[in-house]
């Protein structure tokens, strides 16, 4: 992985990133990276019209959260941190400097402001580098900014309020997310998106190279560096690049971290490393001068190795709750949320350490609170929550890929080993138990309704009158369709079993009556007429043989002109990438006699029962559209 040596060299650091964004954090911890996070108490004092730019505006407050943390740290904790991140958002328009909105109508003058123009993102960083000498902290400061252009369209009032009301503004610079439902007030971004969510990423790796690689004598002749490198690109840059480094801190660093592992400090600091071989292995001259090799840190496969690890920590929050006591009640600390939920303070507080580890909690001293993605997609009420599908993670394909490897070795499912029952048929398997089934159409509807609108706006639908979403389950993706067709009306139908229990998922409002539900087995029974007919994430979980029986009986009653919308997660040809969906077919593998498919297998599938002009749309998401039409 390219990206690697240059995030790599924060391996080994205390790293701290001194800022309560949660935006910032997931983006620093989607990257790998490892840190603490200790808000700034520093106040976004600074008098604005004491700067030239508004970008130095930026730099500087990013540079003061920094140093306040780094001090407080090196003082109260006297723990000092190696690095220290600091970083600060602002949007500018009409030379104005506008920071996160005080109240709603401080967001309503903002977003006004905004309203059907171009204006500029800046956010600033500064990377302070500490150490301690005779007790006194020593900093070397390295700061920078980007702007991004960002264009919102022309907005109505009416908009601009349901937007604020939202509560989204009210934590962001410019009064705006546009990552969340910001995003639909945008028309065009020129430059780094992530830097208007809050985090230059791509120029912060560029900072770090320049910082841990700088030229050589040799790379002075041949690149165009000059004195002060400027870095375009880190993707170049190997462990072979900084042969020649001459960045003393890595002199005489130690090869082993305090955890034993071999750090990046020491993979990094070979002077010989222009004999690298392979990808893993790098030479590391020991205290004789004798190359010796040792195996660089493969984070990836560390990753995957403890990616196990990881989604316990997140099962077994859910299952305890702990993000619904969050946001109910945080910031909370570890023995409050122990006492609410009955567990261990000790392990309670290492399961929350290991969730704000993962960027799932915020942990200020104030305690733990959720994250806003957490509170949108793991809480039981969150407006996508996904706890139905972590529960079933956890409770019913945990136990299933614990026998991935019998799976693998005989080409089947594995339900009898998990849950010690020879399988029937794969629905009344889940059906056999009202709890089971609760759980199962729980997890089904999270996802439904998390991916609704992606497999309801993948084709302009509107020219259909009736759909008839077959084992559409509790509905949801029927009442997106119903929102955006206001003409279209919807039969959901699915097993009796299913359809006795839909009413708890039901939403109230506009066009619901346009969805009715009707039971039956569709591999039996007649299907209701319709114009389209769905089939969203059916046909993976059978064998070819079944769907050609189910492509059949919908291709009897489906008229020309009528069509088959089908949501899957499509593979390549090749099936070579997309890890996400090669992995969800291992996860049809051992449940099912189903798999994933790709595009061609589809649409080979659609042509044998008459459906042509098989159009398919990726989405890249969780699930992508294919729309054929009988012919
Ligand atoms: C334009 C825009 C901004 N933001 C957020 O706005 C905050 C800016 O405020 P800040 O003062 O730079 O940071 P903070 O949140 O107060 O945290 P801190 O670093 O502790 O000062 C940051 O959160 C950003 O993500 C978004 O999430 N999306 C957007 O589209």
């Amino acid at each position: 992985m390219v990206l690697n040596p240059v995030l790599g060299k924060l391996v080994s650091k205390r790293v701290v990133l001194a800022s309560a964004s949660p935006r910032r954090q997931e983006i620093l911890t989607n990257v790998g990276l490892r840190f603490e996070v200790v808000p700034s108490w520093f106040k976004e004092t600074l008098e604005k019209s004491s700067f030239a730019a508004p970008y130095e505006y930026a730099v500087e407050t990013a540079k003061q959260k920094a140093l306040e943390v780094a001090n407080r740290m090196h003082v109260k904790h006297l723990r000092t941190p190696d690095v220290v991140i600091g970083a600060d958002t602002i949007v500018t328009v009409d030379e104005q400097i506008l920071e996160k909105p005080v109240d709603k109508q401080d967001a309503y003058r903002m977003l006004s402001r905004l309203n059907g123009k171009e204006h500029s993102v800046f956010t600033g960083v500064a990377i302070i580098h500490c150490s301690s000498k005779d007790n006194q902290l020593e900093t070397e400061v390295t700061d920078f900014y980007e702007e991004t252009k960002v264009k919102f369209s022309d907005l109505s009032e009416e908009l601009l309020w349901e937007y604020i009301h939202s509560g989204e503004p009210m934590d962001k610079a410019g009064g705006y997310g546009i990552q969340a439902l910001g995003g639909m007030l945008v028309e065009y971004v020129h430059g780094d998106f992530l830097n208007v969510v809050g985090f230059p990423l791509n120029h912060f790796c560029k900072k770090l190279a320049e910082l841990y690689y700088p030229p050589s004598k040799h790379n002075v002749q041949h690149k165009k560096y000059d004195s002060i490198p400027s870095v375009d690109t880190f993707e170049n840059l190997s462990d072979g690049e900084s042969e020649s480094s001459n960045f003393t801190e890595h002199k005489g660093a130690s090869k082993l971290d305090s955890s034993g592992m071999c750090s990046s400090e020491a993979i990094y600091n070979s002077e010989n490393s222009s004999s690298v071989t392979t990808a893993l292995m790098v030479p590391l001259e020991n205290q004789n001068g004798v190359s010796e090799s040792a195996a660089k840190l493969p984070s990836k496969i560390l990753e995957l190795m403890d990616g196990f690890r990881a989604s316990k920590a997140l099962f077994v929050a859910s299952k305890l709750k702990i993000f619904d006591h969050l946001k109910d009640k945080g910031p909370l600390k570890a023995v409050d949320i122990a006492d609410e939920v009955g567990t261990s303070v000790c392990g309670t507080e290492r399961l929350l350490d290991a969730c704000a580890g993962l960027g799932l909690l915020e942990k200020t001293t104030q305690g733990y609170s959720n994250t806003d993605s957490t509170n949108t997609y793991l809480t039981s009420d969150g407006e996508y929550s996904l706890h139905g599908y972590v529960i079933h993670s956890n409770d019913h394909l945990w136990p299933l890929f614990t026998n991935l490897e019998s799976a693998v070795k005989e080409g089947t499912r594995q339900n009898h080993r998990a849950f010690g029952k020879k399988a029937e048929d794969l629905f009344k398997d889940y059906y056999h138990s009202q709890e089971v089934k609760q759980r199962f159409m729980a997890a089904m509807h999270s996802i439904a309704h998390l991916t609704a609108r992606d497999v309801a706006t993948a084709f302009d639908l509107s020219r259909f009158r009736s759909a008839c979403d077959l084992g559409g389950c509790t509905g949801a993706l029927a009442h997106e369709l119903v929102q955006i067709y206001p003409n279209l009306k919807v039969t959901v139908f699915d097993l009796p079993e299913v359809i006795a229990n839909t009413s708890y998922f039901q939403p109230s409002g506009q066009h619901t009556a346009q969805v009715t539900f009707v039971s039956g087995d569709f591999f039996k029974d007649n299907l209701p007429e319709a114009d389209l007919y769905i089939l969203s994430r059916v046909l993976h979980d059978w064998p070819d043989e079944k769907i050609h029986v189910l492509l059949s009986k919908v291709s009897a009653v489906c008229k020309p002109g009528c069509g088959i919308l089908l949501a899957e997660m499509v593979l390549d040809d090749e099936k070579k990438n997309r890890s996400t969906a090669l992995l969800q077919s291992l996860n049809m593998l051992v449940q099912t006699e189903g798999k994933e498919r790709s595009g061609s297998e589809y649409q080979a599938l659609l042509e044998q029962h008459g459906f042509t002009n098989v159009k398919i749309r990726m989405r890249g998401n969780l699930l992508d559209a294919i729309l054929c039409v009988k012919t």
